[in-house]
């Protein structure tokens, strides 16, 4: 098989030649960048292997090296501080002082913004960099030469077609009124502040288009590179990087022949074959990594811009994490619940993991999450008509009950601070109220039948004790999730594509894919559940992490008014003392 030569517009070519002519990358000769055949959606580059051009010989891992890149050649937080700060990077001293004092200054700004702060990662703060290097590079700023082959020749060249790409996404408020759920709206709300910061700074043209250009590319090519704590230690931690060369590699964990690695006598990033995995017939093969092993779709899509295919090395499955939309909370309420309050008093992300397998969506109920989702549908142990749960609407006077204990003062010295703390949080945008679990009574049965404010894990330990309560949990539950797929299916189906912007096109006909197999499931009585596939598999499911609770962007639901009346604790718990003593640490800090 041969690969079409680079298209002449395509700089990958001369940038790999660059790079190792000036900035230190050394490669196999059998190692090349071309032009992708995986995909007609983007131009998309790759890096191949030539097996008649590979030496002979191997390294004693019997891994052939395909690339190295030198530490000070890539780019994480720390190397770009490096960059900026070497002398030797610029051509006099006053470009120099005037470059890396401005970057400071610039990045100090923008890092001080509350929607950067409260979103914060490595990849957003390589992001704020280059961004700020771009703007620079057009101000008569000498940027380090490095830096700027890689901003100019990769970055603001790189196709993506992710959902950054697409920014500002058109009918940016519907998408966030049906998509915030899964995040949407803190992606918008950051590249908003960005775009805002910069032009607040430099008025120059096109900085939407290539703040988005630089999001994208960013987000797709940012690798995980492994870096010890110390010299003589095991212990490491992973940094977001950028790698230049070794980021042509594609994704494919069917076809995975190479992975990357650090050398931990100089800290190169190097990239290793595994020749076995070549085909002999064909003398030129395209080098596959695994950006992850397990296939999250939402995430592959918001940061790659594509949707893996199924892959038995995935263990021939994948994810769908469906975020609920908190809206439904309002439509549906089982026992009588406010499922938004519940979830947000327990740190419970509401979000249901499915796994996509066969040609089937189950919803995976083998992990804690499933569980903890599921706590609120319990019905009582003895009075099975109820709930196991009831809100304490006065639940601020038991905050100040506890501080007054822990700080031996008065509880009329903490009702009014609670009472508005309390109402802040409830109605907060964020998906947790981070305070300790005492507004939600849980009924159990123990050695007795008795209650008590418990957090989720504990809830799960007594809820759930007998198949019985966890079967009609589910049952229900089961009935909540049909409903939930209706309402959400008509909602999807009402709006109009064509408006979207492509990459959120994908993401919503993918979760209408998603909701209709699981009601056509229901309703031909399959299984919806990966444990009903009891014996007709043995996969153990891979882990794929649920996404993290949203901050300033979940919904806002509550519409809570605080009778004051009469309130005894004793009806919201059988365990003050142990309350108390498990959440001291808390209630002295406030003294
Ligand atoms: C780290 S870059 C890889 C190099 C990239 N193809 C280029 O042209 O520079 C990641 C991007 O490559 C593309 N890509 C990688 N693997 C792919 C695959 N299996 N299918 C479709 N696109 C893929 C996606 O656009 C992704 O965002």
């Amino acid at each position: 098989m041969t690969f079409p030569r680079l298209a002449s517009n395509c700089p990958s070519g001369e940038v790999f030649q660059l790079f190792v002519a000036k900035f230190g990358v050394s490669h196999n000769p059998g190692l090349s960048v071309k032009n992708s055949t995986i995909t007609d959606e983007v131009a998309c580059n790759g890096l191949f292997v030539r097996q008649a051009k590979l030496p002979e010989g191997c390294r004693e891992d019997g891994l052939v090296e395909l690339l190295r890149i030198p530490r000070e050649s890539t780019f994480s937080i720390h190397t770009i501080l490096e960059i900026l700060n070497d002398k030797s990077n610029y051509k006099t001293e006053a470009a120099f002082l005037k470059t890396s004092s401005t970057v400071k200054d610039l990045f100090g700004t923008f890092c001080q913004s509350s929607a950067i702060i409260s979103r914060v990662s490595e990849t957003l703060l390589l992001v704020v960099y280059f961004v700020i290097f771009d703007c620079l590079s057009r101000s008569a700023y000498e940027l380090p030469s490095v830096i700027k082959l890689y901003l100019q020749q990769v970055l603001l060249k790189t196709e993506v077609g992710s959902l950054y790409s697409d920014l500002p996404l058109k009918d940016a408020c519907v998408v966030r009124q049906f998509f915030g759920h899964y995040g949407v709206g803190g992606i918008l709300d950051v590249f908003e502040m960005v775009v805002c910061l910069v032009q607040r700074s430099f008025s120059l043209d096109d900085i939407v288009e290539r703040t988005s250009r630089i999001f994208a590319a960013i987000s797709s090519r940012c690798l995980e590179i492994p870096e010890e704590l110390s010299l003589d230690s095991e212990d490491f931690t992973v940094n977001s990087t950028l790698v230049p060369i070794l980021d042509y590699a594609n994704h494919d964990n069917d076809k995975v022949n190479a992975h990357f690695d650090v050398d931990r006598g100089n800290c190169d990033v190097v990239l290793l074959l595994d020749r076995n995995a070549l085909d002999e017939k064909n003398d030129e093969t395209e080098v596959f990594i695994s950006y992850s092993p397990v296939e999250e779709l939402f995430q592959f899509e918001t940061a790659y811009g594509f949707f893996p295919k199924l892959s038995q090395n995935s263990a021939g499955v994948q994810f769908w994490n469906l975020c609920i939309d908190q809206n439904y909370f309002k439509v549906e309420k089982p026992w009588g619940i406010n499922l938004d309050m519940f979830y947000k008093w327990f740190s419970i992300k509401p979000c249901i993991q499915c796994v996509l397998y066969e040609d089937q969506v189950l919803i995976n109920d083998a992990i804690e999450e499933f569980g903890e989702f599921l706590l609120p549908f319990a019905p009582n142990p003895v009075h099975g008509e109820e709930s196991c749960f009831q809100y304490n609407i006065q639940a601020y006077k038991s905050f100040a009950r506890f501080a007054s204990k822990a700080n031996d003062r008065s509880e009329e010295d903490y009702l009014q601070h609670f009472r508005e703390y309390i109402d802040s949080r409830e109605k907060s945008k964020d998906q947790a109220i981070a305070m300790p679990q005492l507004a939600w009574t849980c009924y159990f049965v123990g050695d007795r039948y008795t209650y008590a404010r418990l957090d989720k894990g504990q809830c799960i330990d007594v809820v759930f004790e007998s198949d019985d309560a966890y079967g009609c949990t589910r049952d229900l539950f089961t009935d909540y999730l049909r409903n939930y797929c209706f309402w959400r299916i008509r909602a999807l189906t009402l709006l109009k594509f064509e408006d979207f912007s492509l990459s959120v096109q994908k993401i919503a006909r993918l979760e209408l894919l998603v909701l209709n197999k699981i009601v056509d499931q229901l309703n031909a009585g399959e299984p919806t559940f990966w444990t009903d596939l009891n014996g007709s598999t043995t996969l153990k499911l891979p882990k794929c992490p649920l996404p993290p609770l949203l901050q300033m962007s979940g919904e806002c639901l509550a519409e809570i008014s605080r009778p004051d009346t009469n309130f005894e604790e004793s009806e919201y718990t059988d365990f003050f003392d142990e309350e108390l003593d498990r959440y001291l640490d808390f209630f002295t800090q406030l003294s």
